[in-house]
């Protein structure tokens, strides 16, 4: 079995918390009070940001031209995102431009450079996988689940993680990282295992800091 297939298995009951938590499920109905996705998206805006970063460096660490340029695309999408947040959501929602990270938002982020940064290549990558795989999975269940809500406010949010651009990305995400897992030990594909559930727990923690508006205790 592939180290991806493998790995989504055993992170499923994690995959299945995700889906049910109150941010989601609101989300998905439409019913999720816009002061809490206010909140999501600027702490998103910041996230998309460094993970760019993230990627970027990834990309420079790549040895195949073929990866080096792959990543460079994600990264370049992921700024993108970022970018077009500030032109959208960031105005019809009034958000201000400067955001300071929740406590959630830095750990994940900062997690995820430190990973790029330093971790063993294999590992970097599997750290990353998540941010695409998870919110595919999670975009797609939203979808489907769409047809009996009228009028969903989160439209936009739905159609940009459900949709085919994304789709494209996260199958190149998942076949790079199964290359680099064939090349790699046991023992460097349980590292790999251990960064991509460490950065899924971090998704969780994400989305559950916006539903409490999380604030720094001092
Ligand atoms: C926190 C988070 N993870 C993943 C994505 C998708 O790239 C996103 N926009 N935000």
């Amino acid at each position: 079995m592939s180290w991806t297939k493998n790995t989504w298995k055993r992170i499923t009951p994690l995959y299945e918390k995700i889906l049910a938590m109150p941010f989601n499920q609101e989300l998905m109905q439409g019913t999720l009070p816009l002061e809490k996705f206010k909140f999501y998206m600027a702490q998103d805006a910041y996230y998309l940001g460094e993970f760019g970063k993230a990627l970027s460096t990834l990309s420079g660490r790549m040895e195949k031209m073929a990866h080096v340029l792959e990543f460079a695309h994600f990264a370049a999408g992921a700024i993108e995102v970022e970018r077009a947040l500030h032109e959208s959501y960031f105005k019809t929602l009034g958000i201000p431009d400067t955001i300071e990270p929740s406590p959630s938002c830095l750990l994940y982020t900062n997690f995820l450079l430190k990973e790029a940064k330093y971790a063993d290549l294999a590992t970097a990558v599997a750290a990353v996988l998540p941010c695409f795989w998870i919110y595919k999975k999670v975009g797609d269940h939203i979808f489907e689940q769409q047809s009996s809500v009228e009028n969903n406010p989160y439209k936009n949010w739905i159609d940009t993680y459900s949709g085919e651009a994304f789709a494209e990305s996260v199958q190149k995400a998942i076949s790079i990282t199964d290359e680099l897992a064939e090349q790699s030990s046991p023992s460097a594909n349980e590292a790999m295992f251990k960064a991509f559930e460490m950065a899924s727990k971090l998704e969780w923690m994400f989305w559950d800091s916006a539903y409490r508006l999380e604030k720094w205790p001092v």
